[in-house]
């Protein structure tokens, strides 16, 4: 129900305010639900992980680690039916150049059926975020989740200059 998902949008927020407030990103925090279970595989917030690593990204690492594969094997191991929360959409481009995590969510597009977001980015670093697009094309819904979205730009720009 959507109180649920916004509880899951909540616990997505707590955990962007543990990432390190940076000028040269966002502050996103991300949740990975077995909606059939109702059950939280992965949580994952920037910079958790070494190597300049996104939210939803972590998500993929730590559980891929925890079932000892590779982040682009995860399709093997996870169960068919999940939702990803994350309180900005995934990136559709990176400035660094790393693999974003649009793709990295199309890689496991026989898991993931829904992904659920807080705000869409904002155009400070990315004018134009196709990834609503290209996870719609794949067959993956995105949903907004509503209510939260000042709280959630207020932690994401926590390390941009005011002005
Ligand atoms: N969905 C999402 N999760 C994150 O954890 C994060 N940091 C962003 N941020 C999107 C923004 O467009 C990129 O942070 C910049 O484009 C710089 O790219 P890097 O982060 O250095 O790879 N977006
Ligand atoms: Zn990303």
């Amino acid at each position: 129900s959507a109180g649920d998902h916004k509880a899951y949008m909540r616990l997505a927020l707590e955990q962007a305010q543990k990432s390190p407030p940076k000028p040269t990103n966002y502050r996103v925090g991300a949740v990975l639900v077995d909606s059939a279970a109702n059950e939280i595989l992965a949580t994952g917030y920037t910079l958790e992980l070494p190597g300049n690593t996104h939210a939803e990204q972590c998500c993929f690492m730590k559980l891929a680690q925890k079932h000892g594969v590779a982040e682009e094997d995860l399709k093997e191991v996870l169960p068919p039916e999940l939702a990803l929360y994350t309180t900005v959409e995934p990136c559709s481009k990176r400035l660094s150049g790393n693999l974003p995590c649009v793709e990295r969510v199309l890689r496991l597009t026989e898991s993931i059926r829904t992904v659920y977001v807080g705000t869409m980015e904002p155009e400070t670093f990315v004018t134009e975020n196709t990834g609503k697009k290209s996870l719609q094309s794949a067959g993956i819904s995105v949903v907004h989740v509503e209510g939260l979205e000042k709280e959630i730009l207020d932690v994401a720009t926590a390390g941009h200059t005011k002005g």
